[in-house]
Parts: C-alpha cells; sequence; structure tokens
C-alpha cells in the first residue's frame, strides 16, 4: 500500500521565539528557526521518520527550494513536486506565552495548464489501495471545488483519500459526489461544517456522525491538549496522552494525520489507529519541526494513551 501527500501551498515555516505577544509593540526576538513545511510535507516527513515510504507532490517555488530538497533527500521521501516560477511563501509562526500564533502568506498561484500538470502527475502516482492525503489551503486562483473533484477522480482510481483543509474548500468537498475516506477536523473546523459551537463531547460526535451518514468512513475530531475523539460508523473512542512540555505545537495536527495513515498501512482497528495517532502527535510535540522520535519511543507513547470507550 503506497502512501501519497499531496501539498498545494506548502511553505517554509520561520519559527520566531517570544518571551511575550504585545500587539503594537517593538519585540526583539530570543531565537528562530526554518522549516520546509506545508501540511502534506509534514506529514510526509512524519512517515518517514516512522519508517514508511512516502511520495510527496504539490507545487514548489523554483527559487527556493533547497529546504525542501535537502529535507526530502534526508528522509528518502519521493520528491514528485512541480516546480513553478516564484518563490515558495514563508509562514510566521510566532512562539510566546507557550502559545503560537500563526501568520500565513498567500502563496504562489499556479496557472491553468501546472494545475494540469499536478493532476496529471497525482493520477500516476495513485493506485488501487494508495493512501492519498489532500491537505493545507488551495493557493490562490484554484476553484475551492479542486479537492472535491480530486477526491471523486482518486476514488475512482481505488485509491482512499484522506481530507484535511478548512473553510470553503472543505464545505465544498463535504459537498461532493463523493467523500474522503477520512477526515482530520479540529473542532473550529467541525463548527464550520456545524454551523454552530460545539462545545461538548457529544455535540462533537453528533457532527461527526453527520458525516458518517454522508459515506466518510472514519472521522477524527482533534481537540488540542484534550485528546482526540475517533468517530467510525459502529465506534466512538477517546484518546488523550498529557505532554509535560511542548517544543513546538506547529504541525501537531499533522502528526496526528500521519499516524492514522501509519495505522492504515497496518491494516489496523480503530483502537490502534487512535493510540499511534495520539503518540505520533505527542511524540512530534517534544521536537521542533515535522519530526518524529525514534519508532520505540512511539510505541511506548502509544502503549500509555489513555482510550475511553464511549457508549450510548
Ligand atoms: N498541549 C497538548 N497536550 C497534549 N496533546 C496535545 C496538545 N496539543 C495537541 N495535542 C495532540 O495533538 C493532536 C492535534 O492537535 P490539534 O487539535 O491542536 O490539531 P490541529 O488544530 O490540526 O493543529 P495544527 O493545525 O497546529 O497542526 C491533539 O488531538 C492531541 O492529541
Ligand atoms: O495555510 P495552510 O495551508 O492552511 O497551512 C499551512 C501551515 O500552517 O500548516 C502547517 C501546520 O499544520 C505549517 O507547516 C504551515 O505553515
Amino acid at each position: 500500500m503506497t502512501a501519497l501527500t499531496v501539498t498545494l501551498n506548502p511553505a517554509i515555516d520561520q519559527t520566531v521565539l517570544l518571551g511575550h505577544l504585545r500587539p503594537g509593540h517593538v519585540h526583539r526576538a530570543q531565537g528562530v528557526s526554518f522549516n520546509a513545511g506545508g501540511k502534506g510535507v509534514n506529514v510526509a516527513s512524519c512517515l518517514a521518520d516512522w519508517g514508511d515510504k512516502v511520495s510527496a507532490t504539490g507545487f514548489l517555488g523554483e527559487n527556493n527550494t533547497l529546504r525542501f530538497e535537502t529535507l526530502f533527500m534526508t528522509k528518502l521521501i519521493e520528491d514528485a513536486f512541480i516546480r513553478i516560477p516564484g518563490e515558495t511563501r514563508t509562514n510566521i509562526k510566532l512562539s510566546h506565552d507557550g502559545d503560537t500564533t500563526d501568520i500565513n502568506l498567500p502563496g504562489l498561484t499556479p496557472n491553468a495548464e501546472e494545475l494540469q500538470a499536478l493532476v496529471s502527475r497525482i493520477n500516476a502516482l495513485a493506485t488501487t489501495g494508495t493512501l492519498a492525503l489532500l491537505a493545507g489551503s488551495l493557493p490562490g486562483g484554484v476553484d475551492e471545488g479542486f479537492y472535491a473533484a480530486l477526491t471523486e477522480a482518486l476514488a475512482k482510481r481505488g485509491a482512499r483519500v484522506l481530507l484535511d483543509t478548512s473553510g470553503a474548500p472543505l464545505k465544498a468537498a463535504l459537498a461532493g459526489a463523493v467523500l474522503p475516506f477520512c477526515l482530520k477536523p479540529n473542532r473550529a473546523e467541525l463548527e464550520q461544517f456545524a454551523g454552530h459551537n460545539l462545545t461538548s463531547d457529544a455535540a462533537v460526535i453528533e457532527a461527526a456522525r453527520g458525516l458518517i451518514a454522508r459515506g466518510v468512513q472514519l472521522v477524527v475530531v482533534s481537540l488540542g491538549e484534550d485528546g482526540a475523539l475517533f468517530i467510525t460508523q459502529s465506534q466512538v473512542l477517546r484518546a488523550s496522552l498529557p505532554v509535560v512540555h511542548a517544543a513546538s505545537t506547529v504541525g501537531a495536527g499533522d502528526a496526528m494525520v500521519a499516524g492514522i495513515m501509519a495505522a492504515l498501512r497496518e491494516e489496523a482497528g480503530l483502537e490502534r489507529i487512535a493510540r499511534l495517532s495520539t503518540a505520533f502527535a505527542a511524540g512530534k510535540l517534544t521536537l521542533a519541526g515535522p519530526n518524529l522520535p525514534p519508532r520505540g519511543d512511539i510505541e511506548a507513547l502509544s502503549a500509555n494513551v489513555k482510550i475511553q470507550n464511549i457508549q450510548e
């Protein structure tokens, strides 16, 4: 079973370490670091650390590919990115007061020909059984129905699609003819779909069941430090694992998606999916950048994940 991640709008993440954030004031940074990022890139990076073979595609600006190419080479990720003129965006992550403030820039705008080249590349990479992750924002000028159309095309090829996006592209994908196999919204993203606030587990589960009723097979709702809910047609699990000190919260959700994909590759049941993806997220939180601790540490974390079977 092959794994493929698709990132149309990757980014170099510039993490700026601040003591506190006070809008309207001058800040002197305590440090700065740069990582090749974007949701699908982060997922591929975590999967590669786990030891899985993975291909990554999308668009890269040809002027600043080095950080990405170094990551792909170091981690043996198949680099299937399409180069387009210009510079991949840099997203600013302000790390302050134990929290992160994200400033995500718009990014490059691919033209129709480049988009068609990407669709052809994805079709060439995806075969029956491929786990295909479509992740992140769509670049300016790309139709908001792009993920919906791609999901349908990939499903026709026998691939299983996982989708991690927000806003209009998520809405369009949920209104599509074929829904993704798996969705990993956080609470705010699920609230967008539900159209109201989801303040209790029961409300989150009810909204997720709405997605299951429309054909999604696995919904994972990530709830930050409160863990995550794993919902299928027949089961609901809650999984959590306290993290004492988070080195960086950027990409915790991406590590969780990588854990879901790693478990799906093992043909695992829901409890293993919940344990492994929670362990991936917790393991990533202890490190800066989209990296996982060694496999043995992840298995140890996974054994410690608290699982609650929610009966209704
Ligand atoms: N402070 C924390 N303590 C323990 N676990 C956490 C914490 N923050 C995140 N996690 C773990 O990471 C998972 C994903 O985090 P979160 O819900 O913040 O995802 P997200 O909103 O998609 O994040 P991002 O967009 O930053 O990647 C959670 O379900 C949980 O398992
Ligand atoms: O602007 P998008 O595509 O929604 O999100 C991009 C991004 O915030 O997602 C990753 C964290 O999940 C970061 O590496 C990257 O900067």
